[in-house]
């Protein structure tokens, strides 16, 4: 660990990057991949098995915390770390991308955002300074600018103007961190399936000289190929000693397919979302447990696998959790598909070491075609 916040590339295979970010709170290595832990909670999980699956950090969301149990509340009981249990670092987004795909009664003006919450309907506003102290107030050690997220398709000028809000944001969440040497504040690169506008919003974030860099505004529905060609626009002009993570993905494929166009870090919920619906990541690709083929199969998932999740459960009983939905069903599918995942993960981070992570992306892949 660092008292400061330090990002460093160990070694790269073409654009694949094997690095590693020190904080005080501990080591981030990368590629990572982050568990989603929206309201200070993994969903269905404790905080000990996501350190012990191989999580080195989780993210937060500012839009469900501000609004339960609210931020003044989470910094007076010592804030998030304190409050759930989890000790490594925690990043946070700003709420920018909540606020647009939960609110009701949404306001955006330069100022900021003006909204009703989904839960009870109460007024707030949140401005970029007002996201920055939330989320130091919930103790975040990477914070996320506020920026303004378009749906897609969108047009030029709706892309354009959003993606210079954004960079005027940025400029403000910038002031309004300040100087936090262990902790940093993340630029959020915009512009839709546009090349131009990503290639000035990742440029003036660049200018910015900030501790990292998310690219923003995808896994919003598009093609799977339009979001990797913005990655090919984007991650060539980030600076290539600063972090560089895709917000919301992915998939096993969007992240092996990312990672080899130069991405460090990622967060989903569809490995803790798709558990929760009975549905299972393996080695050996996705196993649906609804479905009525393993109502007899009394196979584990993996039985090499070095999780209990996978190895010491028949299908048969998974699919009768299902089935039947059982809490255990979808507390033991979220552990499954959290252990692959960080499984994925490390395999990853071992090729990009070995020089080998072509043959690692061709060896994954086909596997997932066996079933
Ligand atoms: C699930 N897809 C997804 N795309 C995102 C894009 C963004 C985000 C969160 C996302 N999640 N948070 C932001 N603050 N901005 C961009």
């Amino acid at each position: 660990t660092s008292e400061n916040f330090e990002f460093k590339v160990l070694a790269t295979d073409g654009k694949a990057r094997r690095g590693e970010i020190t904080m005080p709170r501990g080591t981030i290595r990368t590629p990572a991949f982050m568990p989603v832990g929206t309201a200070g909670t993994v969903k269905a999980m404790y905080m000990d098995q996501v350190k012990d699956l191989g999580a080195d950090i989780i993210l937060g969301n500012t839009y469900h915390l501000m609004l339960r149990p609210g931020a003044e509340r989470v910094a007076r009981l010592g804030g998030l770390h304190e409050f759930g249990g989890w000790q490594g670092p925690i990043l946070t987004d700003s709420g920018g991308f909540q606020v647009m795909s939960l609110a009701q009664l949404r306001k955006l003006t330069e100022q900021g955002v003006t909204f009703r919450s989904h839960i009870d309907g109460r007024a707030y506003e949140m401005s970029p300074e007002r996201s920055i102290e939330i989320q130091g107030l919930l103790d975040s050690d990477i914070q996320m600018q506020l920026d303004e997220c378009t749906a897609l398709p969108a047009s030029f000028n709706v892309m354009q103007k959003a993606m210079e809000l954004s960079l005027r944001w940025a400029e403000r969440c910038k002031v309004a961190f300040g100087d936090q040497p262990g902790k940093a504040m993340f630029g959020i690169v915009q512009g839709g399936d546009n090349v131009q506008l990503r290639e000035q919003s990742a440029q003036a974030l660049k200018d910015m000289d900030l501790k990292g860099y998310a690219v923003g505004g995808l896994a919003v529905g598009e093609p799977q190929q339009v979001m990797l060609d913005m990655l090919d626009v984007t991650c060539p002009i980030l600076p290539h000693e600063k972090p560089r993570y895709l917000m919301g993905v992915g998939t096993p494929d969007d992240m092996l397919k990312s990672v080899a166009r130069g991405i460090d870090m990622f967060d989903c919920v569809m490995p803790t979302r798709a558990g929760r619906h009975g549905l299972a990541f393996t080695r050996r690709g996705k196993v649906n447990l609804r479905n009525a083929r393993h109502a007899e199969d009394h196979r584990p998932l993996d039985e090499m696998s070095t999780c209990p999740a996978s190895s010491q459960y028949s299908r048969a009983y998974l699919h009768h959790l299902v089935k039947s939905n059982e809490a255990l069903g979808g507390m033991l599918l979220t552990w499954n598909n959290l252990h692959y995942y960080q499984y994925l993960m490390q395999g990853i981070r071992d090729a990009i070491e070995a020089g080998r992570f072509n043959d690692f992306f061709e060896e994954t892949t086909a596997e997932w075609a066996k079933g």
